[in-house]
């Protein structure tokens, strides 16, 4: 036991020092997104809250879309205090209700932005569930079917309007490396049948890839792009699910801390999609480390995709 805490220390004092050499902690982009509009999903936490951050840092107008609304308001309070005051038209930090489990809200918090705001520039979904127990949306969606892939489906159909006003504009689809171990099982959309809390969430984030994919073949000649990411492994509140027992929490928390990216260097793809002017008309591809990534061809399937589009209107009630 001695001899293994002593190995993991040292691993982790190796892992710091490698992280430190190679520059890591610093954010890696740069540049302005003064005058552009961005929803964030999720951003009053882990990566949402790092983007949001640093897209407010290149002072843009963000919209923290959020389901707990005094979470949010103090995650808002903090990042205005670490980024500092701004001036009228330098940025902005704006917190609207959302809760991707609600169709209700999905709805309610696009009515009031299409009300609100004159421009959407980036679209970043985000937020996300990660292999929780059987549970259901309020509109009686397997959770993290329902969260990850149909909530952010329909907000972006409900935003396409905006965005397609204000191109060249930009969707951001937060996925994971995850997909890989998923399908998409059109007999049981539900899981009703069975429930794997693993595969369902490696379910959602190949619908993730695929839906980004359809959506930038749909959005062809618009001057709206939309790409997919996977942000690494990173240290956030995502394994809020996951039973670790007590005993292996310290270790845990050790291999974390010396081996997860920071929320910062997890962000640096998404802030890089939606703010830099490399991938300036760039659309329908898949990144990781800011970098152009090949795809498994279950996630370059257009059959699947187009199955899994029509299957979601209807099941988001965008077609009866
Ligand atoms: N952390 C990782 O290692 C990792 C790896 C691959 C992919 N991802 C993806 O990154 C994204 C961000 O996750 P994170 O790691 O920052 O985790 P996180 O738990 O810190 O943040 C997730 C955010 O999503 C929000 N959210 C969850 N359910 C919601 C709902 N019903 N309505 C509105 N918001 C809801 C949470 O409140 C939180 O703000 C997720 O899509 C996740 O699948 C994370």
């Amino acid at each position: 036991m001695a001899a293994a805490l002593a190995l993991a220390v040292g691993a982790g004092l190796l892992a710091a020092a490698w992280r430190w050499l190679r520059g890591a902690a610093r954010a890696v982009t740069a540049g302005s997104m003064r005058g552009k509009t961005v929803i964030i999903t999720g951003a009053n936490s882990g990566l949402g809250r790092a983007a949001a951050a640093e897209l407010l840092r290149m002072r843009a107008r963000v919209i923290m879309g959020c389901r707990d609304r005094a979470r949010a308001e103090r995650a808002a309070r903090e990042i205005r205090a670490e980024v500092g005051e701004r001036e009228e038209g330098e940025g902005e930090l704006v917190v609207r209700e959302l809760d991707l489990a609600s169709l209700r809200s999905v709805r309610a918090f696009c009515h009031r932005v299409l009300q609100e705001e004159s421009r959407l520039d980036v679209l970043i979904n985000n937020a996300g569930i990660f292999q929780c127990p059987y549970m259901k949306t309020e509109d009686g969606f397997e959770m993290q079917f329902g969260v990850n892939h149909l909530g952010h489906f329909l907000l972006t159909n409900l935003l396409l309007g905006l965005l397609k006003n204000s191109a060249p504009s930009r969707v951001v689809v937060v996925s994971s490396k995850l997909y890989k171990y998923g399908e998409i099982n059109f007999e049981d959309l539900n899981s009703e049948l069975s429930y794997n809390k693993s595969f369902c969430y490696s379910r959602s984030k190949l619908a993730n890839i695929l839906f980004a994919r359809e959506l930038a073949r749909r959005l062809e000649g618009t001057g709206v792009t939309v790409n997919s990411l996977h942000p690494g492994i990173v240290r956030t509140n995502l394994g809020r699910h996951v039973n670790i027992p007590l005993l292996a929490k310290p270790l845990f928390n050790l291999v974390s801390w010396a081996f997860f990216k920071t929320p910062l260097e997890g962000a640096q793809t998404s802030i890089y999609l939606a703010s830099s002017p490399d991938v300036e008309g760039v659309s329908g591809k898949y990144f990781g480390d800011c970098k152009e990534e090949e795809l498994l061809p279950k996630a370059m399937d257009d059959l699947v995709a187009r199955k899994l589009w029509d299957i979601s209107e209807v099941m988001v009630g965008l077609l009866k």
